[in-house]
C-alpha cells in the first residue's frame, strides 16, 4: 500500500510542480496517471522514489515514510520499488538474462555483483519471468538485438525480478507502435494482478490508460483534478484535465481492434 499525504514540490526555479497531492493506492491496484504536458506527472513519480526531493508532505510505503530516509535506509527502501522506463534503460551489450538479473543488484553483495554471479534462486526467477513475458527463448540474446516491444518486456521482467512492493512506470509505451503499446499495457496489468502489486503508470495516451488500468488520477497544474474509475472519465472530465479537444473523435481513432484475435497477444502466453 502506498499513501501520499499533501505532497508538494516547488523547484528552485520557482516552478510549482505539485500542490498538496494526496491519495492512497491499495495492493493490486493499477493506477493510470494522466494530464497535459507540465502537469507534474514525472515530478510525482520521481518524488515517490526520491529522485526528486519533495518540498513538503509524506510518502508512505507500508509503514515507512520515504521522505524521512537518507543514505543506506533510502537505498534499501528503493529496492522495494520497481521502475519501468520509456526508453527501457537496458544495458545494450549485455544479454536479456543479465539485464533481468540486474534487477537483483541492490540485493547481492558487492563482489557477487562485480563478478555478475547471482544465487540460483535469482536465476530461476529470471527464467520464470522471461517465460511469463514471452521471451523464454531469448534469454541469451543481447539486448541490442531486440525490438522495442521485446526490450520493454525485458524492462518489465527486470522490475519484477526485484520482487517489488510497488511498481512505478514512466511512459512505458511512448516509444512503441499502437499495437505493441496495447500488448505492453496488457502485460503490465496482468503481471500486477497476478502479484497483487500496486502500480502507478505515467501515461500520455488516455485511451490506453482507460483500457488497461483500474483507476485514473488526472493532474492539472500540479493538482489532482480527477480521481476515479476509468469509466467515469467522460468527455467533460477530460476537458477539465486537458482543455478543449474532440474526445469522441479521438476515441474513434484509437479503438482497440478486437484484442482477442491478436495473434501476438502476450496475455495468451502460458503463465499469465
Ligand atoms: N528540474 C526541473 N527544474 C525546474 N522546473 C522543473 C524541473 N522539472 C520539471 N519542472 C517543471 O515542473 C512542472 C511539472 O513538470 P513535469 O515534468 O513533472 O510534468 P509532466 O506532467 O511529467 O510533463 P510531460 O508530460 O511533458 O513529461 C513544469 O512546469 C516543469 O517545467
Amino acid at each position: 500500500m502506498l499513501e501520499l499525504k499533501a505532497l508538494s514540490k516547488t523547484y528552485k526555479t520557482g516552478d510549482k510542480a505539485l500542490s498538496e497531492v494526496s491519495f492512497a493506492i491499495p495492493a493490486g491496484q493499477v493506477v493510470g496517471l494522466i494530464g497535459p504536458s507540465g502537469a507534474g506527472k514525472s515530478t510525482l513519480i520521481r518524488c515517490i522514489n526520491r529522485l526528486v526531493e519533495p518540498s513538503s508532505g509524506s510518502v508512505l510505503l507500508g509503514d515507512t515514510d520515504l521522505t524521512r530516509l537518507n543514505g543506506r535506509a533510502l537505498r534499501q527502501a528503493r529496492r522495494r520499488i520497481g521502475m519501468i522506463f520509456q526508453e527501457y534503460a537496458l544495458v545494450e551489450r549485455l544479454t536479456v538474462m543479465e539485464n533481468v538479473l540486474s534487477g537483483r543488484l541492490g540485493y547481492v553483495s558487492g563482489w557477487r555483483s562485480f563478478l555478475r554471479r547471482y544465487p540460483q534462486d535469482d536465476i530461476d526467477l529470471a527464467f520464470k519471468l522471461l517465460e511469463q513475458v514471452g521471451l523464454g527463448d531469448h534469454f541469451n540474446k543481447r539486448a541490442d538485438a531486440l525490438s522495442g516491444g521485446q526490450r520493454q518486456r525485458v524492462g518489465i521482467a527486470r522490475a519484477l525480478e526485484q520482487n517489488p512492493e510497488l511498481l512505478l512506470v514512466d511512459e512505458p509505451t511512448a516509444s512503441l507502435d499502437p499495437k505493441t503499446s496495447r500488448q505492453i499495457m496488457r502485460l503490465i496489468q496482468s503481471m500486477c494482478r497476478e502479484r497483487n502489486l500496486p502500480a502507478i503508470i505515467n501515461i500520455h495516451d488516455v485511451m490506453l490508460a482507460q483500457n488497461f488500468t483500474d483507476r485514473i488520477i488526472g493532474l492539472r497544474s500540479g493538482e489532482v483534478v480527477f480521481d476515479g474509475a476509468p469509466d467515469a472519465l467522460t468527455d467533460d472530465v477530460l476537458t477539465t484535465i486537458y482543455g478543449d479537444e474532440d474526445w469522441t473523435q479521438l476515441r474513434r481513432d484509437n479503438e482497440d481492434p478486437d484484442p482477442a484475435s491478436d495473434p501476438n497477444d502476450v496475455s495468451v502466453v502460458e503463465g499469465l
